[in-house]
């Protein structure tokens, strides 16, 4: 049986046009990396571009387009990437030249040379620790906020949730899955929690600030550049599918190529892991400062050793077995790949419906997709192969597990070990300046009106009585009152969702290596 679903809702909005890539904006400093590489992408092929891959026009970004050498080969110089502190990515191997397409069998991938670390958790956090700043996104329970912290001076993003919004939506079970899972994983394409801690109102998770922004917002402002234009010319594209490909803010095929090949290094690690993502979609891909893709948002991700029920995720992307409340496992997410590849190919999902999550349900049962004629072949039969609701046919999905996804023609000639180590350079460097904070890729909000880390009783520490844990007199005299003073009409009051409740107090006061994490640059 489906257990009770949770769906979020897909962005709409156009971006920002005040975004900082307007050509108003300050100008952009190009992020040198700690083994001084500089980004040579744009050197042989994308000569309308500024030195920072990328270049704006009234709010629309250029984007550079790997050629099949660049995505094969581009050695990166040595050096670790910045961002990271070299843990994430300490199994390197050593690098060879040459750009040769070899089977994914053959060669190393994240999975192989990136294991879950064991995880020390000290509890040392709290919100004295940081400085906050502004938002840098909103969810269904909370907000992101960019931070300082007091010790290094460093800038990190926290995830704050409302406790009373979690109970509400019955996220409690998601909640705390999304730190455990966060908590378990560690691997380049995936954002860090460095740690956990709560008040009586919210859960805070301390997590990497990732500067680059949403792929969500590029692609909106995407525009192919005039190499694009070139390079479909001679492969006969023509001048009206071009203009077709700008209004519609689509990446050309090799970028697209780039992300999916991330994402799909990305999941092939978290099935490795047993976790199934479950909510795929550019608004939960962040770019870092060199533009390789973070995944955050581990909200519905979960380890699942064979099927689940659960409804969730995000209308537009929700696989049909999950739609039609059958029991799925991990090839929903390769279907969720087939629908983000997709988008990013065309500039809108192929279920789509006017925006009404019915119709889109509909035509997801219904199965049809129209694949656009400027769709690359190859690209379109990895589409055909992931967006199956036959799950014997199902690419992922099959004996050969993700590889089956790698060795795809439409992949042919992406290096993954390259990949792997981020030793292939991205399409587009966002213009951030890293590691002050710089905030710019991001949309703003308004900001937050209510305090955080009032002290006052909590009126959900009294289901902790619920877990293994006992509490002292006064904990439980201190949620005794608070239960008094909650607002009774709140649904987290009804003895339904009183059922649903158990924030494990002892489980969000986690932090992952506290004397070095801090320490990420
Ligand atoms: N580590 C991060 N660094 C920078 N920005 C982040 C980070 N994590 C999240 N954000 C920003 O905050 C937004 C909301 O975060 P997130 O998706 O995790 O929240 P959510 O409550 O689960 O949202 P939703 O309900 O819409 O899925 C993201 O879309 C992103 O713009």
């Amino acid at each position: 049986m489906p257990t009770l679903g949770f769906l979020k809702k897909k962005k709409t909005k156009e971006h920002d046009p005040n975004s900082p890539t307007s050509p108003t904006d300050s100008s952009p400093v190009t992020p040198t990396s700690a083994g001084g590489h500089k980004s040579s992408l744009t050197s042989s092929s994308a000569n309308t571009l500024s030195s920072t891959n990328s270049s704006s026009k009234g709010g629309e970004t250029m984007l550079a387009s790997h050629t099949t050498s660049q995505l094969t080969s581009a050695p990166r110089s040595g050096g670790q990437d910045p961002l990271n502190d070299g843990s994430l990515l300490s199994q390197a191997e050593p690098q060879t030249n040459g750009s040769s397409v070899r089977p994914v069998s053959t060669i190393s991938t994240a999975t192989s040379s990136q294991t879950a670390a064991s995880r020390t958790t000290k509890g040392k956090y709290s919100l004295t620790d940081f400085t906050l700043k502004r938002t840098l996104g909103t969810g269904s329970f909370g907000r992101v906020h960019l931070v300082q912290s007091n010790h290094n001076q460093r800038f990190y993003a926290v995830k704050v949730l409302k406790k009373a919004q979690v109970v509400k939506m019955k996220q409690v079970e998601h909640t705390n899955d999304e730190r455990r899972m966060l908590q378990k994983v560690k691997h380049a394409f995936l954002v860090t929690l460095w740690g956990t801690f709560q008040d009586s109102k919210n859960l805070y998770m301390v997590m990497d600030f990732v500067e680059g922004g949403e792929l969500f917002s590029l692609l909106r402002k995407s525009q192919v550049s005039q190499l694009d234009y070139f390079e479909y010319y001679y492969q006969s594209y023509t001048l009206i599918e071009y203009l077709y490909s700008r209004q519609e803010k689509r990446f050309p095929n090799p970028v697209a190529k780039f992300y999916a090949a991330e994402v799909t290094l990305a999941l092939d690690y978290l099935h490795a892991q047993g976790i199934i993502y479950r909510d795929l979609k550019p608004e939960n891909l962040l770019l870092d400062r060199h533009g390789h893709l973070k995944i955050t948002d581990f909200g519905f991700a979960k380890e699942v050793p064979d099927i689940t029920w659960t409804l969730c995720g995000t209308p537009d992307y929700l696989a049909p077995e999950v739609v039609a409340s059958k029991g799925y496992n991990k090839s929903v997410d390769w279907w969720s790949l087939g629908i983000l590849i997709f988008e990013m190919l065309c500039g809108f999902t192929p279920f789509w419906d006017g925006g009404s999550p019915m119709k889109i349900y509909e035509n997801i049962l219904r199965g049809k997709v129209k694949y656009p004629p400027y769709i690359h072949p190859d690209a379109q039969d990895l589409l055909q192969r992931l967006i199956t609701p036959d799950l014997t046919k199902r690419l992922g999905n099959l004996h050969g597990g993700s590889k089956d996804v790698m060795n795809h023609a439409w992949f042919a000639e992406v290096t993954w070990d390259r990949l792997a180590k981020k030793d292939i350079d991205a399409p587009y460097v966002p213009p951030v300046q890293g590691g002050v904070g710089d905030a710019s890729q991001f949309d703003k909000y308004p900001e937050e009106t209510e305090k955080y880390g009032e002290k006052a009783p909590d009126p959900y520490v009294i289901w902790l009585l619920r877990t293994t844990q006992l509490l002292t007199l006064r904990q439980t005299r201190l949620s005794l009152q608070g239960l008094l003073n909650f607002n009774k009409s709140d649904e987290a009051t009804t003895p339904s969702s009183m059922h649903a409740v158990c924030i494990p107090n002892d489980g969000w006061k986690e932090q992952r290596d506290y004397d070095e994490s801090m320490e990420v640059e």
